[in-house]
Order: structure tokens, then sequence, then C-alpha cells
């Protein structure tokens, strides 16, 4: 019997596959960082397609699970994959990381229920552990020579303690929620994890240039992350107060303002964050018609 190829086969030379996950949480800001990288989407990406094209002709987007994706990158059904560092570490796959996005934090925990006398990661030799990352978790106890038995569950696993299953969990956490609702207490870090951006090696290679553009376009949307673009007229003779207030951020642009020779155009990037504050040291300094952009990529 023979067997049908397959519709989308390794790409070739021209092209550079990258590979997103299809859902889960991590899906819609890795989709927003791709739409604002300006690659775009052609399809919008609909959840239920195999591989859309992109706004570059020579790079498409492969949508898979992100437990996948390190196994696809490495055996170069993708040339570049974006998923949790977690789920690469899990799956031991070999793929370069080549960029951290810098979203998508979480910490893998080892956690006990809190009335439990357990302290150490020690004193659970001997115990019960249940966790999504069974290749982590096995690694990271026998790192510790603290011999457990692996229980490996599909999700949901702050309930095991609870149900007598395991006496303790490897399991992420962010905002810690999860943790507290379930009445479990952290003994230890088992790894940080963001989103990550890996690579097949040969690919890095062969199609450097392709994946250097990628990058670019990648990293300057999260260099614009949280900072924004302030406008102001400033009377020259308020310039050095003005510059004052400024000073620490990148440096501020000052131009000439063609219908008024009094008066000077200031033109700073500053961390969102600060705005609200700098506003109004900036009206006291001597400043007027702000204007406050956001920006949507910068390029170094
Ligand atoms: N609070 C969090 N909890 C779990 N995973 C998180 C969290 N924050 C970021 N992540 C990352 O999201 C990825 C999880 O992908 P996964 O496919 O499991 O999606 P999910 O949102 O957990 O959906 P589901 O569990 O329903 O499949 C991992 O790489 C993980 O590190
Ligand atoms: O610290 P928090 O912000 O509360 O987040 C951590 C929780 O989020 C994840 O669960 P997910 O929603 O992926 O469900 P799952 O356990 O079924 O995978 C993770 O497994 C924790 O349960
Ligand atoms: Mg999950």
């Amino acid at each position: 019997m023979s067997k049908p190829s397959p519709r989308h086969p390794v790409p070739g030379p021209g092209l550079v596959r990258l590979a997103i996950p299809n859902k889960g949480r991590i899906s819609g800001p890795i989709n927003e960082l791709i739409e604002k990288s300006g690659l775009h989407l052609a399809e919008g990406g609909s959840e239920r397609r195999l591989i859309t094209r992109t706004r570059d002709p020579n790079v498409e987007i492969l949508f898979a699970r992100p437990i996948d994706i390190p196994e696809y990158v490495a055996s170069g059904v993708a040339d570049l994959g974006i998923t949790g560092k977690d789920m690469v570490m899990e799956r031991g796959s070999a793929v370069e990381q080549v960029l951290d996005l810098q979203t998508g934090k979480a910490t893998l925990v080892v956690a006990v229920p809190e009335e439990s006398d357990i302290e150490t990661v020690a004193d659970l030799a001997g115990a019960k552990v249940a966790t999504e990352f069974p290749a982590i978790t096995r690694a990271f106890f026998a790192g510790h020579g603290v011999a457990v038995t692996i229980v490996t569950v599909g999700g949901a696993c702050e309930a095991t303690p609870h149900l007598g299953i395991a006496d303790a969990i490897v399991d992420l956490s962010s905002s810690g929620t999860t943790l507290r609702t379930n009445h479990l207490r952290v003994v230890d870090e088992v790894l940080a994890s963001t989103t990550v951006l890996v690579a097949n090696p040969a690919s890095l290679t062969a199609k450097r240039e392709k994946i250097d553009e990628i990058i670019l376009a990648l990293e300057s949307v999260i260099r614009a992350k949280g900072q924004c673009y302030l406008m102001m007229n400033v009377q020259r003779n308020a310039l050095a107060d003005v510059r004052e207030v400024l000073p620490g951020l990148s440096g501020p642009t000052v131009m000439d303002v063609a219908s008024d020779e009094n008066l000077v155009a200031v033109h700073a990037v500053v961390k969102e964050e600060r705005v609200y504050q700098l506003i109004n040291q900036l009206k006291r300094a001597g400043a007027k018609d702000i204007l406050v952009m956001p920006i949507e990529r910068i390029i170094r």
C-alpha cells in the first residue's frame, strides 16, 4: 500500500514555517504579537486552520498544541516555534532558544497541602507527586537525590493531594490564586517559564537571513511594550526645566517650530507607567500641547 505524500511536507529552502499555539492561554498574546510585528496572518488564523500564510510570502504559520511545538521544530516540520519554555524542557527537544518573548510568565513549583508537615524537597522521599510535567519532575527530584513516585495527570493537578492521589504536586503557578484556593503551600521552585521563540538548529544555519528578519520584527514589538511616545511644545526659555524632568528616559529630541521661533517641539520615548506623573511635572515645567501616543514597534 502506498502512503499518500503529506500535503504540507518539511518546508523547502525558500520557506520558513513558524509553529504557534492553536489554543490555550498563550495563544492570544502570541497572535497579537504576530499581528503587531507586521507579519499578519493572511486568513486571520482561525482555530481550526492547520497552516496560514502571512504577509511575507516566505513565512507561513503552523498551528499546533504548545506541548507538540518543540518536537515539530526539532524534527524540522517547522523551522521556528513559539511556546512555553516549560514545554521545551518537558519534551527535552533539540531546539535552540533564539528569543525570550517575556510573556506567559509562570513558575513551576513543588507544593503540598497547607497542613502538611513537609517543609523541604528532601522530606518528600518516598512520596507521590502528581504533575502534568513528568520529565521535568523526574529530573528535578533525581537532581536532589530524592526518590518519589510520579503520577502523571492531564490537568487540575491541584485537586490530587485532596483526593489522596498524591502527597505533593509540581504545577504551574502564576498569580498564585489556584494554589491559595486549593490550600496548597509552595515548598520549592522548579523552573521559571516564559514564552520563547525556538529554532531548528539546521534551519538556523540554512535560513538565517529570513529567521533574523522574523526575530527583528518580534523583538521590535517586545521592545515597544510598555513604552509610549510623548510630544509637546515648550517655550525656548523653559526648555532646560522640561529637560530636567525628562532625563533618564531615552534622550528627548528637540526641534524648532517653524511658525514660532520662541517655541520648540520636544519628543521623547517614556515608560507608560510614568506618564501620569510625568505629565503633571512637564506641565509645571512649562510644556503645553502634550500628546501621548502608543508605540507599536521600536527597531534598533
Ligand atoms: N498561569 C498559567 N498557568 C498555566 N500555564 C501558563 C500560565 N501562564 C502561562 N502559562 C503557559 O501557557 C502554556 C500552557 O499551554 P496549554 O496548552 O497547557 O494551555 P492552557 O492555557 O494551560 O490550556 P489547557 O490547560 O486548557 O490545555 C505553558 O507554556 C505555560 O507555561
Ligand atoms: O497561579 P494561577 O494564576 O492561579 O495559575 C495557575 C493555574 O493555571 C494553570 O491551570 P490551567 O488553567 O491551565 O488548567 P489545567 O490545570 O487544567 O491545565 C495551572 O495548571 C494552574 O492550575
Ligand atoms: Mg494548562
